[in-house]
């Protein structure tokens, strides 16, 4: 075969290229039969870009893993990045001095004083979540977008969501809005740049996203500004990015507004990717009732009654390996966030040009048959049974959820124990059965193989569904009352429970 070509795909249109085929939503599926025709790299051109697909995990430690130096930039979002987020928001940043600053501030952000601190949030919030169920059984999906919601925002903020209602209308607003400004051909200045290059009056998109700036700037820096002022009131005794931000405000080199999106973003990048997780497992425990069952054996025999902490997750290798498996299952991200290829490069026997969208398939990926025996299954047992166990760090290895190379996700421990304590919380407390589906008459079904199925485009969740979660026994749903009895005497100091 002559070398250097480029990747092959569909042939598209002159100029348009493949943009009429290109499916607006669930577009990780249409790239997944285009391999069946292809292979597993895929190219075609969307108004004169180049899409480079990639639906095979190989291929992607490859080019973004191993040669992250040149594959770790983003897509060009005029509209979003530049104006809507004044390159404020990380996600967006091309790759550079500037993202890195703010990739180590977000680090940093993180980087808890004590560790194991965070434990104590998830497992309070866990616990909420169990009696969430408990009194408001009619609420399943909220309940679990809650509880991640609610632990964000205690991370972030400082203080508990209860009575703070307003201000997770207006993150979720904030939310809402940049969302629906990413989303592929939502801005014809994001596919044709040199808009820009016009005057405000020839383009008044350009005020539209000024506003919007301002809008969500005034909503997270009102938050950041609330936590400076607990802060000098020595008002903040329990874990809080934002805190952390401000004290080391002039060591990492940060305006107001920086801080603001910081802590923002956690909240952007985090709550809706958590939920979606704890969503996709309660598809799996319809489809695989049995999975469950063993996952619950295998903690009333070790834990004898008592309710799983994170410090039980070694301790826990079927459970451990089942939230795992939910992660590569059902992954909350799947088709990733756009990486840029900075540089021409050759791959295999094909050309990449500079600029390239380079797309990670991630559900592809995970769904793939070279990779995964059986990948359609929801089997925990194929994480389990390795010699050295499974902890925390293992919740990371195996799989792609979390992304590539320099641009991996900088929440992925945090986000992996988060699903964890909810998921095996859920599965020690309750019975999760199917309900019966109006439209079918029969139990409900939610095949992640079915477009249908997912909700949302860049961070998805199975859409609702019909599901009960009951309390497998009366002793179970009294400690669930007791334990949270107990933890809403503490009042502020609710976080700041010794981990027993
Ligand atoms: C289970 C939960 C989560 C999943 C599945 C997830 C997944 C991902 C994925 C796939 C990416 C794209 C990586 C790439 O471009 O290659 C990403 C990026 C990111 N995530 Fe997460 N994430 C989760 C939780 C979190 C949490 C809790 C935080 C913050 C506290 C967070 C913050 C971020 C940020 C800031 C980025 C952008 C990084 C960059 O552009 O350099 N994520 N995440």
């Amino acid at each position: 075969k002559q070398g250097r070509g480029l990747v092959p795909g569909p042939r598209g249109l002159p100029i348009l290229g493949n943009v009429l085929e290109v499916p607006a939503t669930k577009a990780w599926f249409y790239f997944r039969t285009l391999g069946k025709r292809f292979g597993p790299l895929i190219s075609f051109s969307i108004v004169g870009e180049r899409v480079l697909i990639l639906n095979r995990g190989s291929d992607a430690v490859e080019l973004l893993g191993k040669r992250a130096s040149i594959y770790s930039s983003r897509p060009n979002l005029v509209f979003a990045g530049k104006y809507w987020s004044q390159n404020r928001r990380l996600v967006f940043l091309p790759y550079g001095d500037h993202l890195k600053h703010l990739r180590a501030a977000f680090h940093h952000m993180l980087q808890s004083r004590n560790a194991g601190a965070y434990d104590v949030h998830q497992e309070v919030e866990a616990c909420k979540l169990t009696y969430d169920m408990l009194i408001k059984p009619e609420d399943v999906f909220l309940n679990i977008k809650r509880y991640a919601s609610a632990l964000i925002y205690s991370l972030a903020y400082g203080r508990r969501l209860e009575g703070n209602d307003e201000d997770l209308k207006n993150i979720l607003g904030a939310i809402f809005d940049i969302d629906h400004h990413v989303r592929p051909g939502a801005h014809l200045v994001d596919s044709l740049p040199i808009l820009d290059k016009l005057p405000d009056v020839l383009a008044p998109w350009r005020k539209h996203a000024l506003q919007g700036y301002k809008r969500t700037t005034a909503i997270y820096g009102g938050l950041a500004k609330d936590v400076l002022q607990r802060v000098s009131q020595g008002d903040v005794s329990t874990e809080c990015f934002t805190a952390r931000l401000w004290a080391q405000q002039e060591k990492l080199n940060l305006d107001d507004e920086s801080i603001a999106y910081l802590a923002g973003t956690a909240f952007e990048a985090g709550a809706g990717t958590t939920s979606g997780e704890v969503l996709w497992f309660l598809a799996a425990a319809v489809l695989y009732p049995e999975t469950v069952k063993i996952a619950r054996s295998e903690m009333d025999a070790i834990l004898h009654d008592r309710a799983p902490m994170l410090q039980d997750l070694e301790s826990l290798p079927y459970c451990t390996g089942l939230v795992k498996e939910v992660l590569r299952w059902g992954p909350a991200v799947p088709a990733g966030i756009p990486h840029r290829l900075d540089r021409d490069d050759t791959y295999q026997d094909y050309r990449i040009t500079e600029g390239t969208t380079v797309i990670a398939n991630i559900w592809a990926m995970h769904h793939d048959e070279e990779t995964y025996d059986n990948p359609k299954v929801f089997e925990p047992r194929r994480w389990t049974g390795q010699e050295s166990g499974l902890n925390r760090a293992s919740l990371l290895e195996g799989h792609f959820g979390f992304g590539f190379g320099r641009r991996i996700c900088p929440g992925r421990a945090l986000g992996a124990a988060s699903v964890w304590i909810a998921i095996v919380r859920l599965i020690w407390a309750f019975d999760i059965h199917p309900d019966i589906d109006e439209t079918t008459q029969r139990p409900a079904r939610p095949d992640p193989y079915n477009p249908e199925n997912w909700a949302g485009e860049l961070i998805t969740e199975p859409r609702e569904f019909p599901v009960r979660v009951v309390p497998r026994s009366e002793e179970h749903a009294d400690a669930i009352r007791r334990e949270w009895d107990s933890l809403s005497e503490l009042g502020d100091g609710i976080y700041r429970r010794p981990a027993e």
